[in-house]
């Protein structure tokens, strides 16, 4: 590594002017208000209570500063403008650090849930071809060991230095101590990160986020959610801390695992909250449960953000209580393709919620503005151009289609699945792609939103189409019934409606199945979308994605479906 004064001149490749880059706040904030906390990290320390003293912290001057010393220091290892590079790298200051660095030097970072199958990791790896991969030692070794990433050559460690984890990132940030703003005048259409989908799907897809798309997710979550600066955020939810920094909010990342909502500690997060008196919460549906599930009231949030899945209503209606009156509960509908979509409060979704259990599907609310959300005839096809897509009627399920400053359009080195989500639409001004989400919803009078499932969920029986959320929000009424999921048996069309039913803890299915089945058989009878479905299987626990510990896994539930019924004659 070369001595920190050499770096000093590193020169700016052109100093930012009129970049499209959501790390352009960073100068500014860091000239408006140095001394402002840009993030608050929990560290390893612990005081007499046993909760984390919350001693690493960055202000808004050092990041900027810090952020242009790594970003030099980057360049002289040979990463550079447009290289992909893997960051394997924990929540705390040193991820914000190295994703404003690489953002500021126009690198493309890649990120992967680190929840997600060994398996599936590996092969998201080696599909975004990176030229580099930063990673604390965990990480580092497991790349030589699995032989992840095996197209990086260039590799940076984040903490102890490892024989083949090349140097530390302190040594590349000593090496360009000094240096000038590193902030190029990134292009809107520029790539700007690879991120990858949890995959309750299939195997994880690259969705390509260009510059342009994150400087509009900042406007959009701003304006629709009243994210103003100044604020003191909670992310609990890993990606979204970085548009903390980028909103002009002090971040302060909470002492939980962030890959285990489910499991976090709810006593540290009311620590944290109080201490540093946050005024917004964004959570996964799975840590906003933790939290009104424990009970304790949340006098400083004003606003409750959800991601990524649906919250339950009880959820929602639970959290409300434990927040000021005039608090407002936002959940969201987007995905990493594209978000936010659409947006509900709670206080609207609550008056919806008898029609979510009449199998209407669940409220996801209004479009936010910007989007053109269009809902189109149900195909698993691909669309080549909008002039062959078909644009349903209001009140008929569709599948969701998005046009909009933050639908992307492309995953990385998967043609196939491009071209099965994306459509072409020739407009006045150009061609833009239309992104379809794979979710399923209707439009009623008011212009909202009603989600219904996921497209590759619907069950197609002999008699119809049945679709998921539709159905199972009618049977979940039943009080010793935890959850439940629809899947379909046999050939499409001719599909079969199977329920899989998830007992509430402490219930004797031994005793109780027969009973249970007869009432469960009979509240669906009630209903007309739930009605066909007359063949019942209790799981003991289904399976569920690691990222919200929500998304039920479906596919793997059909499977399991299948093999207990008697096949056809
Ligand atoms: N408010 C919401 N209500 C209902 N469902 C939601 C909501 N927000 C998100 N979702 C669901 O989550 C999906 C997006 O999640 P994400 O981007 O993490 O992808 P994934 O489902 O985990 O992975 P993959 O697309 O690879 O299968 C949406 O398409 C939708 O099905």
């Amino acid at each position: 590594m070369a001595a920190s004064s050499a770096a000093a001149s590193a020169a700016p490749t052109d100093a930012g002017a009129g970049a499209c880059n959501i790390a352009a706040v960073l100068p500014r904030m860091a000239a408006a208000a140095p001394e402002r906390i840009a993030l608050r990290c929990p560290g390893r320390h612990r005081n007499l209570h046993g909760f984390a003293r919350y001693d690493l912290a960055l202000t808004y001057a050092e990041l900027d500063r810090r952020s242009d010393a790594i970003a030099a220091g980057l360049a002289r290892c040979g990463i550079v403008r447009g290289m992909r590079t893997v960051v394997m790298v924990r929540p705390g200051p040193e991820f914000f650090l190295v994703m404003f660095a690489l953002f500021k030097a126009g690198v493309v970072p890649v990120l992967v849930d680190p929840g997600i199958d060994k398996r599936a990791l590996r092969q998201c790896l080696a599909e975004a071809e990176p030229h580099a991969f930063i990673g604390i030692p965990l990480a580092q070794t497991a790349r030589v060991l699995l032989r992840w990433a095996t197209s990086a050559t260039i590799q940076i460690t984040v903490g102890a230095r490892l024989p083949w984890g090349g140097p530390t990132l302190a040594q590349v940030e000593a090496a360009g101590v000094g240096a000038a703003s590193q902030l190029v005048a990134t292009m809107p259409d520029e790539v700007a990160a690879i991120l990858f989908t949890s995959g309750s799907t299939g195997v994880p897809k690259g969705v390509v986020y260009r510059h342009r798309h994150f400087v509009a997710q900042v406007d959009m979550l701003r304006d629709a959610f009243g994210m103003a600066a100044g604020g003191v955020d909670l992310p609990t939810f890993p990606p979204f801390a970085l548009f903390d920094p980028a909103l002009g909010l002090t971040g302060v990342i909470p002492d939980m695992d962030p890959t285990r909502p489910a499991k976090a500690d709810p006593r540290r997060l009311h620590d944290a909250i109080a201490r540093f008196g946050a005024t917004q919460l964004f959570g996964s549906p799975a840590l906003l449960k933790v939290l009104a599930a424990h009970g304790a009231p949340l006098p400083t949030i004003r606003t409750v953000t959800s991601a990524g899945a649906p919250v339950p209503a009880a959820t929602v209606a639970r959290m409300r209580e434990l927040l000021p009156a005039d608090a407002q509960v936002w959940t969201p509908y987007g995905a990493t393709e594209c978000l936010p979509v659409a947006a509900i409060e709670s206080r609207e979704l609550a008056a919806t919620r008898a029609m979510t259990e009449r199998g209407f599907g669940t409220c996801i609310g209004r479009p936010v503005a910007g989007n053109s959300v269009r809902l189109i005839q149900v195909t698993d096809a691909a669309i080549a151009g909008w002039d062959e897509a078909v644009e349903v009627a209001d009140g008929e399920v569709g599948e969701i289609t998005v046009a909009g400053p933050t639908a992307t359009d492309a995953y990385f080195n998967r043609p196939e699945a491009t071209a099965l989500a994306k459509i072409a639409e020739r407009t006045a001004a150009g061609t833009r792609i239309v992104h379809r989400m794979g979710d399923l919803a209707w439009r009623d009078g008011e212009g909202r939103l009603w989600f219904c499932g996921r497209k590759a969920h619907r069950v197609e029986s002999g008699t119809g189409p049945l679709y998921t959320d539709q159905v199972e929000p009618i049977f979940d009424l039943h009080p010793e019934v935890r959850r439940t999921a629809l899947v379909g048996v046999g050939r499409r069309g001719a599909q079969r409606p199977v329920l899989c039913v998830e007992l509430e803890a402490g219930v004797d299915a031994a005793r109780h199945w027969r009973r249970i089945e007869a009432e469960l058989l009979e509240l669906g009878g009630s209903h007309l979308r739930s009605a066909p479905v007359r063949t019942l299987l209790r799981h003991p626990r289904f399976p569920v994605d690691i990222r919200h510990n929500a998304k039920i896994g479906r596919e793997a539930l059909a499977a399991w479906a299948a093999k207990r019924l008697p096949r056809p004659a």
